[in-house]
């Protein structure tokens, strides 16, 4: 793949990690200003010059606000929310909801818990 593009989301939600010992700060509940960042690649460029148009990445935005936005993140999701996890549910959500409507490849989903920590998860190519 020669060209790769990239957008950044944010949604707020709150979340606590049950499985960390009690005295670990993350076993608390508390919340963050999660930032989603996608990276996209494909072979070569739609008109007029694409990996493909930003603006089809909307349903992403839309996902993530009805979703995951201003949500209790243990409850919106069935796996532990670590930035972690969140990733790859996020990337399996684009896979199948967004992929197959855009002439281009979802290669990574970045999850940033705060300006200093960040997750990704990269997705298998075939
Ligand atoms: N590999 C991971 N480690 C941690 C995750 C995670 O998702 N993946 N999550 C947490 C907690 O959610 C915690 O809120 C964030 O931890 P941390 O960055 O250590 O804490 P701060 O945001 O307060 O950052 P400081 O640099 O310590 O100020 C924990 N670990
Ligand atoms: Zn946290």
């Amino acid at each position: 793949m020669s060209y790769r593009i990239g957008k950044s989301f944010t949604f707020d939600a709150a979340h606590y990690l049950p499985s960390l010992p009690p005295e670990h700060k993350c076993s608390r509940l508390h919340g963050h200003t999660y930032t989603v960042e996608v990276v996209l690649s494909a072979a070569s460029l739609a008109p007029p010059g694409f990996v493909t148009d930003f603006g089809e990445l909307g349903p992403l935005r839309h996902y993530l606000d009805a979703t995951l936005d201003h949500q209790h993140l243990n409850r919106a999701l069935d796996v532990e929310p670590t930035s972690e996890n969140l990733a790859r549910h996020i990337a399996d959500w684009f896979q199948e909801n967004v992929e197959p409507t855009i002439p281009a490849r979802l290669e990574i989903v970045r999850v940033h818990e705060s300006p200093t920590s960040w997750a990704e998860y990269l997705v298998p190519q075939p």
